[in-house]
């Protein structure tokens, strides 16, 4: 496959930068990523605080990278497992398309509608100014919502469809929050991949 039949579109949104891919992977490969990752992942469930009380994070985390060097958000500080041959592929098929090299990566496992993943940036200091998010969702699909930071009429919701890629960088994380919100409809699970620059 050519590099322009990757077809991405644009969000026309102020004050960030996000590409959104719909077939990134095709069907049965996204399929079989889903099956591998599901079942080859130490899935772990961290607490977290929030206003001073700790509950358990609603959803099933796991952090992989090329170096040693730790994830901290929320309260929690991640260490990174080695990558696997399996994310090591989708890796290089991300970095073929843009030509980031990305050290590390956080899965999530939404496990069904009551997992979510509430408002927050990915702003941390370790990712430095501008971070480079590329985010491959496998699995069921679920709402992505965002919302500027200080011009409460700018948000936007969309789907994000099994085997898609979303491109997040330049001012985005600095400028605009993202959540992932619990939904009522029955959905299945659900996996999500940030490959991330540490
Ligand atoms: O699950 C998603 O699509 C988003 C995950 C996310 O925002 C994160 O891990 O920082
Ligand atoms: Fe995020």
């Amino acid at each position: 496959m050519s590099k322009n039949e990757k077809k991405g579109q644009h969000l026309a949104l102020p004050d960030c930068d996000i590409i959104y891919y719909p077939h990134f992977l095709e069907e049965q490969v996204a399929d079989s990523y889903f099956k591998l990752l599901r079942s080859e992942t130490p899935w772990q469930q961290d607490d977290i605080k929030v206003f001073g009380k700790v509950y358990p994070q609603p959803r099933l985390t796991a952090l992989y990278a090329n170096n040693s060097k730790p994830y901290s958000y929320s309260n929690i500080t991640m260490k990174p497992q080695r990558f696997t041959k399996s994310l090591l592929e989708l890796k290089s098929k991300i970095e073929y398309y843009h030509s980031y090299n990305f050290t590390t990566c956080l899965l999530n496992l939404y496990r069904d509608g009551k997992d979510s993943n509430g408002w927050h940036a990915d702003d941390e200091k370790e990712l430095g100014r501008h971070p480079i998010i590329a985010s491959l969702s496998l699995g069921a699909e679920r709402m992505f919502h965002l919302k500027h930071n200080i011009k409460p009429h700018l948000k936007h919701k969309m789907a994000l469809e099994h085997g898609s890629l979303l491109l997040m960088q330049g001012e985005t994380q600095h400028m605009w929050k993202h959540q992932i919100p619990k939904t009522a409809k029955q959905v299945g699970e659900r996996i999500n991949l940030t490959f991330r620059i540490i």
